[in-house]
């Protein structure tokens, strides 16, 4: 069987994936809070996971890995959504209008992930769904003596009672407290101590609990939704490697302090970030524009792929146009070779080991070029697969190439009849100028004129015509 190779933060190296059972290797990634569209950011850790998920699946079976990812459906920022729609004369409760909010944001981060080519995972937990389980472990910590109550319907978790905080990211209490911003309260024993349970308005959404109305803190969902569906230890646990502190941090000890006679998650794996000009992609800086955005400019979502298979997931990385444009020229060329053709029984073996070494997507790529010729594209189309990319579903960008360009090829022909009888060929130099911007081959005969589309050909350029 395949080896397989993965960085784990928590012991900082590579390790190899042993697998508590290879019947059902489990796989948890930390997944969107729903409160609005997924940026390019949000995107990057679910095509990873999912060229982690896909070689699993090669390697264990289609029916041997499960994959759970969550939806944080209750948070401050869904609140004050439903409460600018409420000042906004929106009909309907709050409580109405936060389920508005996060069903159409669950909808579409669905369907533009699905133009990515992520596979759906076998679990989606939502949060709102877990409350029982919630409060059961936050009594159970309680009674374990790792979190108090403060009276006033709120919970906390006492770091100190969890010797081993801080060693996923390997960073030691006081550096932690100096490079976040933690919050000193009244209510807390120590300024590190997290929220486990806060009180709820009447109007906002909110569960009846030993504390009084209130909502889970962000953290005890993930502990308390992978105990469900996956027990005391798994496999994979996943996530941006800006949710390494203190989010994780804050799994690991209550997960860890609740379940004492399980590992919780062995391997954590951590992609990097998304940048733009060096800094990371997000909602809170407002430097972001989302999947949507990219697919409404033209954009195919395989293209959006294969630009992030191209870094590794552990390198920052940049959207760039240039990234975008030769993508594209790749896909069309691998879509030619292999349009038509079936696809080899099995991926090629220098593909699986490039992402068996800790997902290296890049030279898994690299392999792909080496196979991108026409004796070798059945194996091109088997391989490709398992990055997800020349699937039928993502197909659909390519087959509308047939661009009807004989308004232009008239255009241009006409004007080359006026210029021979005026000799003024400024306009059929515009013609041509604008036609070759737009990535389109211009053949020119005395009998006629024909405009062939090139691999960088962008329709929207000849709108300037
Ligand atoms: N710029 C980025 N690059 C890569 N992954 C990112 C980036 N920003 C967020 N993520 C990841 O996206 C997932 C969803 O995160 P979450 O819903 O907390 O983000 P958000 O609050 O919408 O985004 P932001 O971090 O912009 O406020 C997490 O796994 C997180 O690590
Ligand atoms: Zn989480």
């Amino acid at each position: 069987m395949t080896t397989i190779k993965l960085h784990n933060t928590r012991t900082r190296g590579k390790e190899v994936l042993d697998p508590l059972n290879p019947d059902d290797v489990r796989l948890y990634l930390c997944g969107p809070t729903v409160y609005d569209r997924a940026h390019l950011g949000n995107a990057r850790p679910v095509v990873v996971f999912d060229v982690l998920y896909r070689l699993l699946r090669h390697v264990y079976g289609t029916d041997h890995v499960t994959y759970a990812r969550n939806f944080t459906d209750v948070d401050d920022k869904i609140n004050a959504t439903a409460l600018a729609r409420k000042e906004a004369g929106a009909p309907g409760s709050l409580e109405e209008l936060v389920q508005e909010r996060t069903e159409e944001t669950i909808s579409w981060y669905l369907a533009d992930m699905a133009e990515l080519g992520a596979l759906e995972p076998d679990h989606m937990p939502r949060a709102t769904a877990y409350i029982p389980q919630m409060i059961a472990m936050i009594e159970d910590l309680i009674a374990k003596g790792h979190a108090y109550a403060d009276g006033a319907g709120h919970v906390l978790f006492s770091v100190k009672s969890y010797k081993d905080y801080g060693a996923l990211s390997g960073r030691s209490v006081d550096d932690m407290i100096a490079g976040a911003r933690v919050e000193v309260a009244d209510n807390k024993r120590d300024p590190m101590d997290f929220v486990l349970w806060k009180p709820s308005t009447d109007e906002l959404p909110g569960w009846d609990s030993p504390w009084g109305r209130g909502r889970p803190g962000w953290h005890i969902e993930c502990s308390a939704m992978s105990h469900e569906l996956f027990g005391d230890s798994f496999d994979i646990h996943g996530g941006g490697n800006d949710l390494m502190f203190p989010h994780h941090e804050n799994e690991i000890a209550q997960s860890c302090c609740a379940h004492p006679e399980g590992d919780f998650a062995r391997i954590w794996l951590h992609n990097e970030m998304l940048q733009v000009e060096g800094k990371k992609m997000s909602k809170s800086l407002g430097n972001f524009f989302t999947v949507r955005d990219l697919l409404d400019q033209g954009y195919p979502g395989e293209v959006i792929r294969l630009v992030f298979l191209q870094t590794h997931y552990r390198k920052p990385m940049d959207w760039t146009d240039k990234k975008a444009k030769e993508a594209e020229a790749t896909l069309r060329k691998w879509r030619a070779l292999t349009a038509g053709i079936e696809p080899a029984p099995i991926a090629a073996a220098a593909v699986i080991e490039a992402l068996s070494d800790d997902l290296n997507t890049a030279g898994a790529l690299a392999e792909l070029h080496k196979l991108s010729s026409a004796e070798t594209a059945a194996d091109l189309l088997a391989s490709a697969r398992i990055l997800g990319l020349l699937t039928d579903e993502l197909g659909a960008w390519t087959q509308d190439e047939d661009h009807d360009l004989s308004h232009y090829e008239n255009k241009l022909f006409e004007a080359r009849h006026l210029a021979m009888e005026t000799k003024n060929f400024a306009e059929v130099d515009r013609l041509k100028s604008t036609l070759l911007d737009a990535g389109v081959e211009v053949r020119m005969s005395k009998t006629g004129v024909e405009l062939v589309p090139g691999p960088a050909f962008d329709a929207s350029k000849l709108d300037a015509i």
